[in-house]
């Protein structure tokens, strides 16, 4: 093991057979001095941990020391790359004789539970996994259940310049790319007073050191929906009949034409929301027909492509915009009505009580979607497979002269993308939790898969939108057919713009302001010292967090304080959006909450009555807010890369109870603390949150 050493290096070797390196023959110290000629292989083993399972992370361990010795308690971790993936990666030389080693789960920093995976050990030749290799299963709780993630390997041959540039990315942005505890590979570095300006801006290398925990907020309007117990399932002998739901279902005697009273009293009323949303809402009230003032998107599609998740999406674009929306999800009240772990029979074309059975649930949602739009719902987002044209013909008589459907379908062609949602289903659907054996569940899926494929009518009639594999954002297409309003406009235009691949977003308050020092709104001051500091080491964040990222934005209001704030960054473009200003405090701009108190009472009593809808004179409210951040937030939805938003303590609050589902009365006295950076991961899963404070 030809290695040689150089001071102060921790102790190692190479890995064995290792192509020979320069350098002076000394202890087996570390892996220092310039490399001898020929090209490395930079090698990745990845592993797409699914499902959060606690505190397990996913770890390598095998003959070599550095993994252990096959000694778990010894293992190497891996590094999370993204919400669930997990990477190690390492230098070797190509020829460099095979490592044996096994993927395992335990707690980073425990030696129990400790859980290695099933099969042979695995073998790792010139960087490339041996053999067919692309899934890890594990047994949980002692052989109940098996979980399976799937396994990554790539090997890229790159050379010592390369190197050198990787190794001055890792040094500075990760941990440096280690195999043996010890730099793997080492260029000079560079003199360690390069990174110190003396301000104090230089970060810890590893940006877990900032992370501090997300504020606990109640459960989302959208986590209590989707745990209560749906109102007609709570009536035992709800009004239907079978007969009348075999014959394609009729009114049912609750659910008569729906009175359309003005219930701005009722607490649920739709807040005032303004600009454009008012303005239409007036208009469909007006002029609209009565059922078109309440709207029913029925989503149409066979299983695992992704119906749920869009419904999540819409449910939560449409009551951030003000809109009295709820998803009324047909799979629970038939896991509530009927178990939750029917077999594929169930789901059979032939069978004729399993029919009855998924028309009844899905009368029984409807119904409760109808009355809930009685007592002031707007939109119901009505999920299920609604696969045959005679239940599409069901829902449109229960919803005449009661709301508007629109047909809502997700057509994928896709395998792969199908392939994975199969696999998250198994994972994390209610229907398979008691299923232990993977693979079981996965059979009696694609069985229902097949039962429904058999008799799969797509939507011709009425209004619909059809989104063809528009999932990852890239080409697909969307039919859109007798769509008309001001709602479905906007739905259609959210739905262009919406996709499922993963990517963070960054948002973070600018710099303190003068302004904040002294405790007055508005404005437009420079930074103070505090605010240049923390610009400085925004940057330093920013470069490690996004370095790997092949390209990243960043954007500011037209204030000075949040363009002061990024001038620091440096290889990302920037971009000043009106659209993130401050909110505008109009005539109280420039005081203090106390000069207001003391100067206009009337106005300060008032904003502190409903802090949501109030506007300030010749200024704003957080509705105005929200409504011009509407653009913002379909932009965030379009970009595939990540973006950094440096804005505001009002826009961030309206911007992240997006992002976090929650309620619109929350927004005005969310925290929002300077100096802090909140990464909001939107992936397949939903929607993940990390908080990093970068200073005090
Ligand atoms: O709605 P409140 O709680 O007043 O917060 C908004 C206020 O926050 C401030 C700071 O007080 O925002 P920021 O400094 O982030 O630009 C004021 O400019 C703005 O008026």
């Amino acid at each position: 093991m030809g290695t040689s050493g150089s001071k102060g290096d921790v102790g190692g070797a190479a890995l064995p057979g290792d192509g020979g390196m320069d350098g002076d023959e000394g202890s087996a110290g570390a892996v220092m001095g310039s490399w001898h000629g020929g090209a490395q292989l930079y090698v990745s083993l990845k592993m797409e941990k699914a499902r959060i399972i606690g505190d397990l992370v996913p770890h390598v361990y095998g003959s070599e020391p550095i993994i252990g010795s096959w000694d778990p308690a010894h293992a190497l971790a891996m590094e999370r790359e993204l919400a669930s993936m997990w990477e190690l990666s390492f230098v070797v030389p190509p020829d460099h004789e095979t490592l044996d080693f096994k993927f395992l789960l335990k707690p980073k920093d425990a030696a129990t539970p400790c859980i290695i995976e099933e099969g042979p050990t695995r073998l790792l030749t010139g960087g490339m996994l041996e053999g067919d290799v692309r899934l890890a299963n594990f047994k949980l709780n002692g052989n109940d259940e098996v979980v399976e993630f799937r396994v990554f390997n790539k090997a890229d041959i790159v050379s010592p310049l390369e190197l050198a540039a990787s190794w001055r990315v890792y040094k500075e942005n990760f941990q440096p790319s280690m195999v043996r505890g010890i730099p793997d590979i080492s260029i000079n570095e560079a003199p360690a007073h390069a990174t110190e300006d003396g301000s104090g801006s230089s970060l810890e290398l590893d940006l877990e050191h900032y992370v501090v925990p997300t504020p606990t907020a109640p459960p989302t309007e959208y986590a209590a929906n989707l745990a209560a117990t749906p109102a007609s399932l709570i009536q035992p002998g709800a009004l239907w009949t079978n007969d009348m739901l075999l014959s394609d279902g009729i009114q049912s005697p609750r659910s008569g034409p729906a009175d359309f009273q003005d219930h701005s009293d009722h607490n649920k009323a739709m807040p005032e929301a303004a600009g454009a949303v008012a303005a239409a809402a007036v208009a469909d009230r007006l002029h609209g027909s009565k059922e078109d003032r309440k709207l029913a998107i029925v989503l149409v599609g066979l299983p695992a492509r992704g119906k749920t998740f869009t419904a999540v999406k819409l449910t939560r674009y449409l009551r951030w915009l003000g809109h009295e929306t709820k998803h009324f999800n047909v799979g629970k009240y038939r896991r509530l009505k009927h178990g939750a772990n029917q077999s594929a029979d169930f789901f059979r074309p032939d069978n004729q009580e399993g029919i009855e059975a998924r028309n009844e649930v899905a009368a029984l949602a409807m119904e409760d979607m109808i009355d809930w739009m009685h007592g002031g719902g707007q939109v119901g987002i009505f999920d299920a497979t609604n696969s045959t044209s005679k239940r599409r013909q069901m829902l449109m008589k229960m919803a005449e002269g009661n709301c508007k459907i629109i047909f809502l379908e997700t057509i994928c062609n896709d395998r792969n993308i199908i392939e994975r949602n199969v696999r998250l289903k198994i994972q994390q659907s209610p229907d398979y939790a008691d299923q232990p054996d993977y693979e079981a569940g996965l059979q009696d899926f694609l069985e229902r898969l097949t039962n429904y494929e058999k008799v799969y009518e797509p939507v011709e009639e009425g209004s619909y939108i059809k989104m063809i594999d528009m999932v990852k954002g890239e080409g697909g297409q969307l039919q859109v057919n007798n769509i008309s309003g001001y709602l479905p406009g906007r739905i259609v235009f959210f739905l262009v713009n919406s996709h499922l691949a993963p990517r963070p977003i960054l948002l973070t308050r600018h710099g303190e302001s003068l302004h904040n020092v002294r405790g007055r709104v508005g404005g437009d001051t420079v930074l103070s010292e505090d605010g240049e500091l923390y610009a400085k080491k925004l940057a330093n964040f920013i470069e490690k967090r996004l370095k790997s990222e092949k390209t990243a934005t960043i954007w500011t209001s037209t204030l000075q304080r949040t363009i002061l704030t990024a001038t620091p960054i440096v290889g990302f473009p920037k971009i000043q959006w009106r659209a993130l200003d401050e909110i505008n405090s109009g005539v109280c701009d420039g005081m203090t909450y106390e000069e207001i108190k003391k100067i206009m009472p009337e106005e300060y009593e008032s904003r502190k009555k409903d802090k949501l809808r109030y506007r300030y004179p010749r200024g704003e409210s957080y509705l105005d807010v929200i409504q011009r951040l509407e653009p913002v937030i379909i932009e965030l939805e379009r970009q595939r890369a990540p973006v950094v938003v440096i804005s505001h303590q009002a826009v961030l609050r309206a911007l992240y109870s997006y992002f976090a589902d929650r309620p619109l009365r929350e927004v005005p006295d969310m925290e929002m603390p300077l100096h802090t950076i909140i990464e909001i991961q939107m992936g397949v899963t939903g929607v993940e949150e990390k908080r990093y404070k970068l200073m005090d």
